[in-house]
């Protein structure tokens, strides 16, 4: 019989070795010896790792719309907002750090950005925006450039969302559901028809409608938190990506991820 041995080469799964946590836990590597540079790390990576589950529970989500399962779609969404709350209480913790703190190792961040978060980019793809400007910080060949171009390419949530809707008895009309989903969407009437009726039946549906415009606003607010954070820390420097910093960050800050879920507030 072979007994593994505790530490031995067949070791059995423990708590380090099920998590990973020899690599998780020897990637902060700072570039300079302010103390602030930690949490810096440690908070950005913790953002890529929510990322990561949050694009995991919108491909659930997706198609769980597509099978038209409304529960399994609520419950993937009230998850999502719930990840959402927690980025962005988040915030709340590197504002500790103060903008001397934050510019004593800020030179040494070179010009790496928030720009270059291959997973946000992601998520706004999935989430529909449909603009080849945010691959730009990627070589044709990278992970990154792979993955938004593959989002790109696949049916945004809303498309999903109308899909959910035909299925459900609503009149989509077949040319939205048969639409180039690599192009942008940007609203519709007939659409915005439907989802008044919707909202009036006060169904599933209805429910799945509130929480997109949760999901909506909760992104909007992480948008907000963020220019704050950044006024407050660097006021009105230009960013390390190359853009005008808070200046730049406020021009996406009113952008709707669902514009027709915002359009037909004022007829329900
Ligand atoms: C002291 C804290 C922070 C400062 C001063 C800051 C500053 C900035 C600035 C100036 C930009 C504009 C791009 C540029 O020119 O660099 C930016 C973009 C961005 N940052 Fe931050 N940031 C901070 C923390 C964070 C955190 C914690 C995250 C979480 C992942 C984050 C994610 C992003 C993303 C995704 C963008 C791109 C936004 C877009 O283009 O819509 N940032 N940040
Ligand atoms: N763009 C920021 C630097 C920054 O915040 C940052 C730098 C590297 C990796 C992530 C970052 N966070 C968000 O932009 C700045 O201009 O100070």
């Amino acid at each position: 019989m072979t007994e593994s041995v505790p530490g031995g080469p067949s070791a059995a799964l423990t708590y380090t070795s099920y998590l990973a946590l020899d690599e998780v836990l020897t990637a902060q590597r700072p570039r300079s010896d302010e103390h602030d540079e930690m949490l810096f790390i440690v908070i950005h990576q913790v953002y890529e790792l929510w990322f990561k589950q949050i694009l995991h529970e919108l491909g659930l989500l997706q198609r769980c719309l597509e099978k038209g399962d409304a529960p399994h779609s609520v419950r993937t969404l009230r998850r999502v907002l719930t990840i959402l709350k927690v980025v962005v209480a988040q915030i709340d913790v590197l504002e500790t750090m103060t903008p001397r703190q934050f510019t004593s190792f800020r030179t040494r961040l070179d010009a790496s950005s928030g720009f270059q978060s291959g997973q946000f980019r992601e998520l706004e793809a999935m989430l529909g925006r449909r603009d080849r400007r945010m691959l730009a910080p990627y070589a044709r060949d990278s992970e990154s450039y792979e993955r938004i171009t593959a989002a790109m390419s696949r049916p945004t949530v809303f498309d999903s969302f109308l899909r959910y809707l035909a299925d459900a008895g609503y009149d989509i009309p077949s040319r939205h559901l048969e639409r180039d989903v690599r192009t942008q969407w940007t609203g519709d009437e007939d659409v915005q028809r439907v989802l008044v009726q919707v909202y009036g039946d006060d169904s599933g549906p209805s429910t799945v409608a509130d929480l997109l415009v949760d999901l909506d606003e909760g992104l909007q607010e992480w948008r907000y938190r963020h220019v704050k954070m950044v006024e407050r820390t660097i006021g009105t420097k230009s960013g390390t990506g190359g853009s005008a910093g808070a200046a730049y960050l406020r021009t996406t800050l009113f952008h709707a991820i669902f514009p027709d879920l915002w359009a037909v507030r004022s007829r329900l």
